[in-house]
Formats: structure tokens, sequence, C-alpha cells
């Protein structure tokens, strides 16, 4: 039967629920996000049994909670916590001014599978990572997920469809036609830039540029994206073809609300690193793959890659795309940036 939601369309919506405040269930377990739990249903969760504020590893070690289970910490909920320990538990923005949380007891029993499942269901919502977990009877009308298929489909890798496309004659190169691609995980669009025609049998000068709304959009100085797009254009244009990908992973995958969490942790003196480890995600959460797929959708098997990241190129030649060259980006580096840049060199490899 087609008109039954496939286990994709209820990740998607399970997405949204979060997102919303709605609560889902999780393999007998109902999971709310922190980031967006009204008080009321607060009150209801509880009235449901003990509730768990599970925590990814990253964030239990800043709070000193143990973590027992392989990449998160389920923090037992004492009976008279509120709204604001759940929320000081999992936003760090109050950590230093309020430094003193414990002691915070872990659960070591039980299956930490719908844990798991409902922390990386908040990531991919781009929410804060830490959910409100209870065992209960499935209640009508929330969405209802096994733990198993939901990490299984989050960790799958998206197809996608071409949407639309047509010429958008740029500063850089007047011969340009932009490219809509949408995955069909319901996920945000991708964007391709496509300058010239490129011969698909050829490597094509190609940049997989990750979404930025302050340095593509606003100038920011805080780090060297807009140098970076507007060079890279400008060189395709130069040699009369290239493909920009425009992937929507703003801040490394985190989205912008939690990028700016991070800077906010950066204003207090933490390194771009440090603020994302503390906010309780990876130094970066972006999903390498989505690259390749675009390129390989537009019929591309090779590329002369401009990026300073190493992990861009071993992606791509892990999924499908041979490199040729590298092809250096050094833009854009200014006071306000410098000790970001040399973060991201001494501590996520990148090459200056
Ligand atoms: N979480 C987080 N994201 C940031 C920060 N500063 C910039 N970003 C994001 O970092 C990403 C940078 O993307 P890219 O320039 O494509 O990638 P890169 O890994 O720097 O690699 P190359 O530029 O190709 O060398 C963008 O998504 C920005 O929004 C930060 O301090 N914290
Ligand atoms: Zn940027």
């Amino acid at each position: 039967m087609s008109l039954i939601p496939t286990l994709a369309e209820t990740v998607s919506r399970a997405r949204s629920d979060l997102r919303m405040g709605l609560p889902v269930m999780i393999g007998g377990h109902l999971v709310a996000a922190v980031e967006t739990l009204a008080p009321a249903r607060l009150e209801d969760i509880r009235a449901l049994g003990r509730p768990v504020l599970a925590l990814t590893e990253r964030r239990a070690e800043t709070l000193k909670a143990r973590a027992y289970d392989d990449g998160l910490a389920r923090v037992i909920v004492p009976p008279d916590a509120d709204r604001a320990w759940l929320r000081a538990l999992a936003d760090p923005s109050g950590d230093l001014m309020t430094p003193m949380k414990g002691p915070l007891f872990t659960e070591r029993e039980g299956d930490a599978t719908p844990h798991l499942a409902g922390l990386a269901l908040a990531k991919s919502a781009q929410l804060l990572p830490a959910v409100l977990v209870v065992a209960t009877a499935p209640l009508p009308g929330l969405t209802q997920l096994a733990p198993g298929p939901l990490l299984a489909r989050l960790a799958h890798e998206a197809a996608m469809a071409p949407v639309a496309a047509a010429n958008l004659p740029l500063l850089a190169a007047e011969r340009s036609r932009l490219h809509i691609f949408r995955p069909d995980d319901g996920s945000a669009e991708h964007y391709a830039i496509e300058i010239g025609d490129p011969p698909r049998d050829a490597p094509v000068l190609a940049r997989l540029h990750s979404a930025c709304f302050t340095g593509d959009v606003l100038g920011s100085l805080k780090c060297d994206c807009g140098p970076q797009l507007h060079a890279a254009l400008a060189a395709m244009g130069q040699a009369g073809q290239g493909v920009l990908l425009y992937l929507n992973q703003e801040g490394r995958g985190i989205g912008l609300a939690n990028k700016m969490r991070a800077y906010a942790l950066q204003n207090q003196g933490f390194d771009t690193v440090q603020a994302n480890h503390r906010l309780g995600f990876e130094d970066d959460e972006r999903d390498f793959r989505i690259g390749a797929a675009l390129l390989r959708r537009m019929g591309f098997s090779s590329a002369r890659l401009m990026t300073n990241n190493p992990r861009k190129v071993a992606m791509l030649e892990g999924h499908g795309i041979t490199v040729t060259e590298r092809v250096p980006l050094v833009v854009g580096r200014n006071r306000f940036n410098e000790a970001y840049l040399d973060t991201k060199a001494e501590k996520s490899g990148h090459l200056l």
C-alpha cells in the first residue's frame, strides 16, 4: 500500500516533531528534545515514569557525568529537577557561570539503543543533542519508530534528485547555471553552480562549499568562507569551467542556531573545536557523502578539488570520485579569524 508512510518519511516526520516540541516514540520509549520541551509536557512525561536525560559522551565529559554506554550518558533525572535543570545540562552557555551541576548519576543497566537513536534524531533535527527518555506504552498520535531501523535510516546515504535548473549569469562567470537537488530523506536541498560546460569525461575543477550564512552573506570576518566562495567562483570563471557545490551544511552540519551557540562559547574563550564538543557535537558533523553523490549525479567521475581539507579529498575518493589534484584555496586570513584557521590546521588537519 503506497499511501502508508515509508521509514524515510516517518523519520523525516519525527525530525519535525522534535523541532516543534512534540515527543516521539522510539522502541517503547517516549523521547522528547530538551531544547523544545514545554513545561506542561515535562509534567506529563514525569507522570509516565522515571525519565532519564540522554546526553552525548562529549557533553557528558564536560559535565563530569560517567558515560557507561558507547557515545552517550543516561543521566538520572532527580524528582525535583525542573526545565531549567534540564536546560542547564543540555546547553553549555551557562557552564562557566554555574559550573557545579552535580553530582550527576548515570544509568548503566539496560539497553541504550533508544537513547542513542533519540540523540541521533535530535542531531539530525539540528537541535541540541539532549533528549528526555521515559519507558511507556505507545501514546496515540505520536510518531513511532523502532531504534535499529531509525539509526540505520539516519546513517543511510540520501539519493539526490534534480529539481530545477536555469541559467544564472554571475559576476565571476557569465555562463553559469544553478541546479537545485533534493535529497530523498526530507533534509535540506543542495545547490550546484555549473560554470561553462565542463566535459564529463575529464577531471572537473570543483569546490565543495558548506553553507556559511555569516561568512557567505554577511561578510563575517570570523571565518574564511566568504573569500573562499568568491575566490573559487573567480577561478572557475577564469578557467571558463567548473562546478561549485553549495551544500546546506551550515556550521559544519550543526545548523545556524547551534553555530551561534558555538560562537557564544568562543566569545567565552573556547576554540572552534572545544565549542562544538561542549555543545555535545563532534568537531565536524557533516555528511561528506553528499558532495560525491551530487558530482556523480551530474555525470562527473573525477575532479580537481579546491580545498585545504584532506577529509574532503578522502571522502570523494571513497565515494566514487577520483581526485586527480588538490587545488589549495588559502584566502581571507585576517586578525579575527587567524586563531580559528590555526585551530583547524592543528586540530582538524587542514593544510594551510
Ligand atoms: N560549528 C562551527 N562551524 C563553523 C565555525 N566557523 C565556520 N563554520 C562552518 O564551517 C564550514 C566551513 O566549510 P568549508 O569552508 O566548506 O569547509 P572546510 O572544512 O573549512 O574546508 P575547505 O574550506 O574546503 O578547506 C561552514 O559550514 C561554516 O558554517 C565554527 O566556529 N563552528
Ligand atoms: Zn564561515
